[in-house]
């Protein structure tokens, strides 16, 4: 088979929009094809074993290729997931297309390399980006012992695509350096959550090439959010974002202390968070731990709906405010949820009523119209 197999004539979808193309280097010197492990299962679908050798034939690495308008997208999965994948009806209708005047462009910044930013006011829980991904992989995706560190897995996985998908996957930054083979070192950096439909409880990685260029912030003004519907990823503003401000989403678990969160982002992805809440001075910063800790130590509680004793209303009011003082909007809404199962468990009609409320207004800002938290 052919490398690019799916070339499409247009490029990837960053050229539609106001970000400055970044060209990516050295993307001649990675020879993309498949490796002589693979060999074709379907044309159409076009779907491919990663490797024969494999015996485990349910567990085997398969990729499928859904051709799209402006770049196709790659899924790296078993093969009874890629069969169902290959059917969805969404196939059939066009991508979303990104709007046609998004709200930010991309800039490189001193010390935390390329950065997005907002071209003009936005407001709280306004759309800013949504976009199809180009990868999309289970994240225990199998790989052969003596392939994985080699790359010949991913640079077969990404053979498929166009070489301007390969050239925008190959611009993106690498966080690992040497340590890692940069295929996966660059997926790694940038891959967001995607949730399939067909398999909720399997957790999935998806590269959003624009998405992926927001920073990290622990008290962030944006929320990621995978919409299945459309399968697309999306960016909604959880407060005011005035013009010139950065946009920034979470990178790590923030209901926890200022050490917890830089160690996690130090392990995962090499850099020292200096944001404003991990710049406060001692005291600040200490209050600011224990109020997150305090809202970290409820997520196990709010998993299994376990009411501790001594919670009540008035520790709800609390939390809320000292997630909404931290910027946790996420922890705000998941709050608001506890607090009205509480609220019920009480008899407490009006305090259900107002939760359940504000809960809903919070997922909209979040997630939009379309998050299955309001359904
Ligand atoms: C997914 S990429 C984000 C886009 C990246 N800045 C770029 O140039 O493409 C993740 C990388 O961005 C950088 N980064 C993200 N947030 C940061 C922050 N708050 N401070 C410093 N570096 C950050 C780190 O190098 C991290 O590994």
């Amino acid at each position: 088979m052919k490398r690019g197999f799916l070339n499409n004539k247009k490029g990837p979808k960053t050229t539609t929009l106001d970000v400055k193309p970044i060209p990516a280097e050295n993307i001649e010197d990675i020879d993309f094809q498949l490796s002589e492990t693979c060999r074709t299962y379907s044309k159409n679908p076009c779907i491919i074993e990663a490797d024969y050798r494999n015996t485990q034939a349910s567990e085997a690495s398969h990729f499928l290729y859904i051709p799209q308008k402006d770049a196709s997208i790659v899924f790296l999965d078993h093969l009874h997931n890629i069969l169902k994948i290959s059917r969805w009806d969404i196939w059939k209708k066009p991508a979303p297309a990104p709007a046609p005047d998004p709200p930010f462009f991309l800039e490189k910044s001193s010390g935390k390399g390329i950065k997005m930013v907002a071209k003009r006011p936005i407001s709280k829980g306004e759309l800013i980006a949504l976009e199809r991904p180009l990868v999309v992989s289970r994240t225990d995706v199998a790989i052969a012992e003596d392939q994985g560190t080699t790359g010949i897995f991913y640079r077969a996985a990404l053979s498929g695509l166009s070489t301007a998908a390969r050239r925008t996957i190959m611009s993106l930054h690498n966080a690992f350096g040497p340590e890692q083979e940069s295929i996966l070192g660059t997926l790694l950096t940038n891959y967001q959550t995607v949730v399939i439909p067909d398999a909720p409880q399997t957790e999935y990685s998806g590269l959003f090439p624009i998405l992926c260029r927001a920073n990290h912030d622990c008290s962030p003004n944006t929320n990621f959010f995978f919409n299945p519907k459309s399968f697309t990823g999306q960016f909604h503003a959880i407060r005011h974002i005035p013009k010139d401000e950065e946009i920034t989403v979470l990178y790590c678990e923030l209901a926890a202390s200022r050490e917890e969160r830089r160690a996690e982002l130090l392990e995962h992805y090499k850099f020292l968070c200096e944001c404003k809440t991990c710049s406060l001075a001692p005291g600040l910063s200490r209050q600011s731990d224990a109020r997150r800790r305090a809202i970290g130590d409820l997520i196990p509680l709010m998993h299994q709906g376990i009411y501790a004793e001594g919670m009540s209303i008035a520790r709800i009011h609390e939390l809320l405010d000292w997630a909404s003082d931290e910027g946790l909007y996420a922890m705000y809404g998941e709050i608001l949820v506890y607090g009205y199962g509480l609220a019920a468990k009480l008899g407490d009609r009006d305090n259900a009523h107002r939760f359940s409320q504000m809960a809903r207004t919070a997922f909209e800002i979040l997630d939009g119209a379309d998050s299955p938290r309001l359904h």
